[in-house]
């Protein structure tokens, strides 16, 4: 059977696009397809060119072209979606709602014409409700349109994790569960390093203070940056979620899915452990959830919920 390279495309190739682009190079997952508005095209033709010149040094074979043509992204077999604006310091990823919605819906419009049977990964904010804006655009089955948080909230995690202990990273496990807002759910109690539960090794204040920095991870590195947000945990996240479809691992990870049902919630786009492997997200986990956990979760949907109501497409 002839080997083919798969087709990779990022949409907006700003600082989490570019990033992206050539982590997936550098793991030679695919060809690389970046793409932005026609007004920046000369610069992201430049960006490609460029991460293309590192791969003698480098050693990676794939191929980045830059492009604003969406002719270029034909048959992609993964679109990531990163295209919209970045908060920065005093706005919350909601502020980002309006204008991102209407990104959204014409990135699709596109996407949708020329890759229909692509897997679509979005990472715009506020990226719950662009899960939901993409989802209904696209028109793709539930499980092609996928939402990034859960693994850049579940890094944030087990780096704070990992440091508070003084352990590698390789050895902590756990996942954030429910919206990329500051209300989601660290879920202390299925959280571990080398197995052992980490509520007997951190003193429970110590836990509760590394849940809510994790919660706002992602305002501590726009008030440190203090004109963008963050993006190489972000393109790291983004090429695990890729990696995984693309080599079909089926990785038990957390990603925005829509529910049906699962959690007690109907039509709505949220994060949850999940398997993701070659068909996209191929199975939900519903966990058993203590009545405080179900309580922070609910909170949770809640504020994705709202955000979404106001999401016109
Ligand atoms: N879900 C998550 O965990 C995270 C989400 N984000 C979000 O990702 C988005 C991108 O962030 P950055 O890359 O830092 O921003 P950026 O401003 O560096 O890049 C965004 C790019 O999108 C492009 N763009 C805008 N409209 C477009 C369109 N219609 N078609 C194609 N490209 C278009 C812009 O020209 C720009 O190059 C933001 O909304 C940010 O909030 C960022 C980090 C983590
Ligand atoms: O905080 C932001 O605006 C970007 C983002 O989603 C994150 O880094 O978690």
């Amino acid at each position: 059977m002839a080997l083919t390279r798969k087709k990779i495309t990022v949409v907006g190739a700003g600082f989490t696009g570019a990033t992206t682009a050539l982590m997936l190079a550098q793991k030679e997952l695919g060809n690389v397809v970046l793409l932005d508005i026609p007004q920046l095209e000369n610069p992201t033709k430049g960006k490609a060119l460029d991460m293309l010149e590192a791969s003698p040094v480098q050693g990676f074979d794939s191929q980045i072209i830059g492009t604003s043509n969406y002719d270029d992204a034909a048959d992609s077999d993964i679109v990531i979606i990163t295209a919209g604006i970045a908060r920065k310091p005093g706005m919350s990823r909601d502020d980002l709602v309006n204008t991102n919605a209407g990104i959204m819906k014409s990135v699709c419009e596109n996407v949708k014409r020329v890759a229909p049977e692509s897997t679509v990964i979005i990472l715009s904010n506020p990226v719950d409700a662009m899960t939901y804006a993409a989802y209904k655009t696209l028109g793709f089955p539930k499980n092609r349109v996928i939402g990034q948080s859960g693994v850049l909230d579940t890094a944030r995690y087990c780096t704070f994790i990992a440091q508070e202990l003084n352990v590698s990273v390789e050895d902590v496990r756990g996942f954030v569960l429910g919206g990329h807002g500051d209300d989601m759910v660290p879920l202390v109690r299925y959280s571990n390093v080398g197995g052992i539960p980490i509520e007997t090794l951190i003193p429970a204040d110590r836990i509760q203070e590394i849940v809510q920095r994790t919660r706002v991870g992602g305002g501590e590195i726009v008030n440190l940056l203090g004109n963008g947000s963050a993006y190489y945990a972000p393109a790291a996240s983004l090429v695990q979620m890729a990696e995984a479809i693309i080599k079909d691992k089926k990785r038990i990870i957390p990603v925005i899915a829509l529910l049906e049902g699962e959690y007690g919630y109907n039509d709505l786009f949220l994060g949850v452990p999940a398997i993701l492997g070659g068909s996209g997200i191929e199975k939900v986990f519903e966990l058993d959830l203590t009545a405080e956990e179900k309580a922070a979760l609910d909170k949770s949907a809640n504020s994705v919920r709202s955000v979404i109501s106001v999401v016109n497409l």
